[in-house]
């Protein structure tokens, strides 16, 4: 039996409000989402995918509507307070990741995502092995770089150890903001085949916005589209299977 996972309803969201720069940016959105979804998001520059995780994940509030997870209604959740339920990895390497703390750091502070932290982190010794191990699939080589401030890591490096202190501690949520679009092809489809490989094995609750087609239409269970703030396409099973390239992109125009 499917479990409802999210559930977005009649979101509406507007910014700068009675200024000259006022701007309707979702309108009217529902989205259902089941546990174990596999959401590739698309849409043209400016469709709202972004506002979309940003009201989702707390660091945007929307005008009306509602953001519930797993029955738990997050609407008036702060973001640090839904960071115990949602990670995410950003299109930007340095995001997500502290580069004055080491690679090892990184993960223990990710291990404890959601709970109160002191100003020390301890327990990195009982640890390191842990890291090791789980670092030791990963590619870039990040297992032979614990103990090296994640400021230093190559692009590809940093965005494997975002991906896996986002989950590193099972997410109820995951959310994926273009997180391979800053990496050359080889890395990126390697993390793609990384985030793949976990969200399956994990059976993890995910929404990945890529402008890479043949990307979306090959991850994940199904394929959403917003065009100007509103699902425009919402497809899974045979009815995904079949659409082509060509048919997505008649669902940008504008
Ligand atoms: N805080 C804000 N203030 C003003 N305008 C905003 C704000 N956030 C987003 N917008 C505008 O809302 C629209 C949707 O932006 P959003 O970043 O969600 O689009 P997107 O679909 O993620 O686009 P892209 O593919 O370019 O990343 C854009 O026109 C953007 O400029």
């Amino acid at each position: 039996m499917s479990q409802v996972a999210l559930e977005l309803k009649n979101i509406n969201t507007t910014v700068n409000i009675g200024t000259p720069e006022e701007k309707r940016i979702l309108k009217d959105l529902n989205l259902t989402l089941e546990k174990g979804d596999f959401v590739t998001l698309l849409g043209t520059n400016g469709a709202g995918k972004s506002t979309l995780l940003n009201v989702i994940n707390g660091s945007l509030n929307t005008t009306s509507g509602q953001v519930v997870l797993n029955n738990h209604d997050l609407t008036k959740l702060s973001e640090v307070k839904r960071a115990k339920y949602i990670a995410q990895v950003f299109q930007d390497p340095k995001m997500g990741t502290a580069p004055r703390m080491t690679v090892a750091e990184n993960l223990l502070l990710a291990t404890k995502r959601g709970q109160k932290r002191g100003l020390k982190l301890r327990g990195l010794k009982k640890h390191l092995a842990e890291f090791k191990e789980e670092t030791a699939q990963l590619p870039n080589g990040l297992s032979d770089r614990l103990n090296t401030f994640a400021g230093s890591l190559s692009g590809g490096q940093r965005q494997t150890l975002s991906f896996l202190m986002a989950t590193i501690q099972k997410p109820e949520l995951l959310l994926l903001d273009e997180h391979t679009a800053a990496l050359d092809p080889n890395t990126s489809h390697q993390l793609l085949e990384l985030t793949n490989k976990v969200v399956e094995k994990e059976n993890l609750t995910c929404i990945m916005i890529t402008h890479q087609m043949k990307d979306a239409l090959k991850y994940g269970n199904r394929t959403v589209i917003l065009n100007d703030g509103k699902v425009v396409l919402d497809v899974k099973g045979a009815e995904r299977e079949k659409l082509t390239e060509e048919d997505v992109l008649k669902y940008f125009a504008n």
